[in-house]
């Protein structure tokens, strides 16, 4: 636009990077900096000839947009905030690249269109100045300021420029007088200082008079006096001179070295009534805050001059200043301050935290020192104790809030996550680690938990060698018939109670090996369960439970229980009569069925009516123990030609039963077997 050659545009840039001493590949990416934009140069080519570093500085100032929309600048700025934020914490040379790409454009801004002229301008003022603000580049900021005011309102600028001219020689004059006075304090003693006039820049003037409606005659600190020491303590004494040399204005004295803005500002203020008896600032600071006034994030390159700035030292550089802008604030609510004036608390659904170490986290808003953690590393997560945010013990819902600083306290001997974390996190990633967490947690419970029952129960079969491998290929085919892949899967299968030991060991152990074990333990009371443990009745725990005797219901029976009066339960079968007769209470039916899982004896009736013979109640007798039952209890009567025989036995369940019925059909003369009730022995 200028009509210059192009290459001079990216060497002024190089210029000011190099003026502001930054480091090798930021004046390199300068250089470069409209190539991947501007030509058809392919990235490759770059990196081999530039290096990665000096191309990612080069990407990263291509991809800073920050936009101007003075329709709806409220947004906007907002938004261009966030990528400045992002930009800063990722590598803070893009941002200052930026800002020396944007001064030359300025600088250059009269060759521009008249319409681009303002928009640039405006622009400048909008986005680029206050940034430069916010990394304390006062130089630059100074310099983007005036020059905006110039190009949009060039006569407002011209005007005040003379009248300060004016004002400004016969303030100085007063300074000066001051100045030798203190000057001559200072040598007396001993401080070696320099005393330097501060003209206040044109657009700060044009501030102040345009928000507190004065005059410039009116502004009292046009001219101010600047003392640089080499020393801290050196600010300090010279206060002290100051302040016995003339007296203060009341509540004009601030201590930036104590607590240095955010932008890292350092210095006293302080204002007297001099020596021509108008009020008049002073400002007081070492020669190392006055270069992080003027330059402020990039002095912070020159500190480590002498050392070459490494890649590590890049880093450090970025974190110590984003650690510092955060720490060096001695109170919480200066550092929100700054971050609710980054607007950052307004993006809408983010927030921005940090570590301990100054490095950046993004989190959805409402998120907690859970997600904060899992973010950090799914371990940490697993690990975490407890949290602080600004140094301060949190309850792990605390709501993070954009500029904590989040610590995670973890312990080796952490139980892990609970399951109520799952309700206390926001970010999916937290609660799928979680979840996983507790799954694989409670596989592993269950998986003992499973062992136990299964080993519990196959303690009670001592297996021949024989025995055992058919066992072990019955055990193979159960799993493979049940879908499961291991041994484990089957433990925790059982531990989740999707199977009882019992069922799995009834179905690997066949029932001839069985049955040698379990007809000893008859004669062993105690092993085996009650009967009525076997029943599970829909909705009603706790009530005492028993098998009615009229009916005598096996498992295999449908059954119902009914409530009886002594709040007890009767499980009856089905369609036992007693029931039905009292079936007009329907409340009091409750459903029933049976755990096949329990293993009990149950007594049951057996009628047995006959043509009575001799040896009849032998043969029946005989059938029963066939069958490996024994008899309870018998009642017998004969009429002579009739025989009724009326016993008890106790069966496993309903099939049992059938079995020992069918025999005795086939025993002589038996015309009817049926089931009946339960009597007692005679
Ligand atoms: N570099 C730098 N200087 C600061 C900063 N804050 C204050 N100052 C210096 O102190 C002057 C007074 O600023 P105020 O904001 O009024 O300070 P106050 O706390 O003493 O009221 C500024 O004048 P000014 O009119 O705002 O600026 P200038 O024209 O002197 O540059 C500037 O010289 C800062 O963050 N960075």
């Amino acid at each position: 636009m200028s009509g210059e050659p192009f290459i001079v545009h990216p060497l002024a840039v190089a210029h000011i990077c190099a003026d502001l001493k930054m480091d090798d590949a930021t004046i390199c990416a300068a250089l470069l900096h409209d190539v991947l934009e501007d030509s058809s140069v392919a990235r490759e080519e770059l990196v081999s000839l530039f290096g990665e570093e000096v191309v990612q500085l080069v990407e990263g100032i291509t991809k800073l947009k920050l936009d101007f929309n003075p329709a709806s600048r409220e947004e906007v700025q907002i938004e261009n905030y966030r990528r400045f934020f992002i930009a800063v914490a990722r590598d803070i040379r893009v941002v200052i690249l930026k800002l020396a790409d944007r001064l030359h454009n300025m600088r250059t801004l009269k060759y521009q269109y008249r319409d681009k002229k303002e928009e640039i301008a405006r622009e400048t003022l909008e986005i680029y100045a206050p940034l430069a603000h916010r990394l304390g580049m006062a130089a630059i900021q100074v310099e983007l300021e005036n020059l905006s005011l110039f190009f949009l309102e060039p006569e407002t600028y011209l005007n005040l420029q003379r009248k300060v001219e004016r004002i400004k020689k016969e303030r100085e004059q007063q300074i000066k007088v001051a100045e030798e006075i203190l000057r001559e304090r200072l040598r007396a003693a001993g401080i070696s200082a320099e005393i330097q006039s501060r003209f206040k820049h044109i657009y700060s003037i044009y501030r102040k008079i345009s928000r507190q409606n004065v005059r410039v005659e009116e502004l009292h600190d046009l001219v101010a006096m600047r003392v640089i020491t080499n020393a801290v303590s050196e600010c300090y004494a010279v206060l002290g001179i100051v302040h016995e040399l003339w007296s203060p204005v009341e509540g004009r004295f601030k201590d930036y070295i104590a607590v240095p803005k955010s932008n890292m500002y350092q210095s006293l203020h302080t204002t007297v009534i001099g020596p021509a008896g108008k009020p008049m600032e002073i400002q007081i600071r070492t020669w190392d805050m006055h270069r992080t006034a003027e330059y402020g994030i990039a002095a912070h390159w020159k500190y480590k001059e002498g050392k070459k700035l490494g890649e590590k030292d890049v880093f450090d550089e970025r974190i110590n200043w984003l650690r510092q802008i955060l720490e060096w604030q001695q109170d919480l609510k200066s550092t929100r301050e700054f971050m609710d004036d980054l607007k950052i608390s307004l993006f809408d659904d983010e927030v921005y935290v940090f570590t301990p170490k100054g490095d950046l986290k993004k989190l959805p808003r409402g998120s907690t020192p859970i997600d904060f953690a899992y973010l950090i590393h799914t371990e940490v997560g697993n690990s975490c104790i407890g949290a602080k945010v600004n140094n301060k013990i949190v309850p792990l819902d605390y709501q993070l809030r954009s500029g904590d600083i989040v610590e995670i306290l973890t312990s080796r001997s952490s139980s892990g996550p609970s399951p109520d974390w799952l309700s206390m996190c926001k970010t999916p990633g937290a609660r799928n680690r979680i979840r996983a967490f507790l799954r694989k947690k409670n596989r592993e419970i269950n998986l003992k938990k499973g062992k136990k029952a299964f080993d519990k129960e196959m303690s009670k079969y001592t297996l021949s060698p024989a025995q055992e491998s058919l066992v072990s290929a019955n055990l193979k085919k159960f799993l493979e018939d049940n879908s499961l892949k291991t041994l484990e899967d089957l433990y925790i299968a059982i531990g989740e109670g999707r199977y009882s030991a019992r069922r799995v060991i009834n179905r690997i152990i066949p029932y001839s090996i069985r049955k040698h074990f379990l007809d000893r333990r008859k004669s062993s009371p105690g092993i085996f369960r009650r009967g009525e443990e076997a029943v599970i009745i829909q909705g009603a725990s706790g009530l005492e439970v028993k098998l009615a005797r009229c009916c005598a219901p096996l498992p295999g029976d449908p059954i119902c229980g009914f409530v009886t009066r002594g709040k007890g339960i009767t499980v009856h079968r089905g369609n036992c009569p007693n029931l039905r007769r009292n079936s007009f209470s329907k409340d009091r039916v409750l459903e029933a069925e049976w755990d096949r899982s329990v293993e009990a004896l149950f007594p049951v009736g057996v009628v047995v009516e006959a043509v009575d013979r001799p040896k009849l109640l032998a043969d029946v007798s005989g059938v029963v123990s066939n069958c490996q039952l024994e008899i309870k209890a018998v009642k017998a009567h004969s009429s002579g030609v009739e025989a009724r025989i009326h016993f008890v036995v106790e069966v496993h369940d309903r099939e049992e039963l059938l079995r020992l019925l069918g025999a005795l059909k086939e025993v002589k003369s038996v015309k009817v077997v049926r089931r009946g009730g339960v009597i007692s022995a005679k």
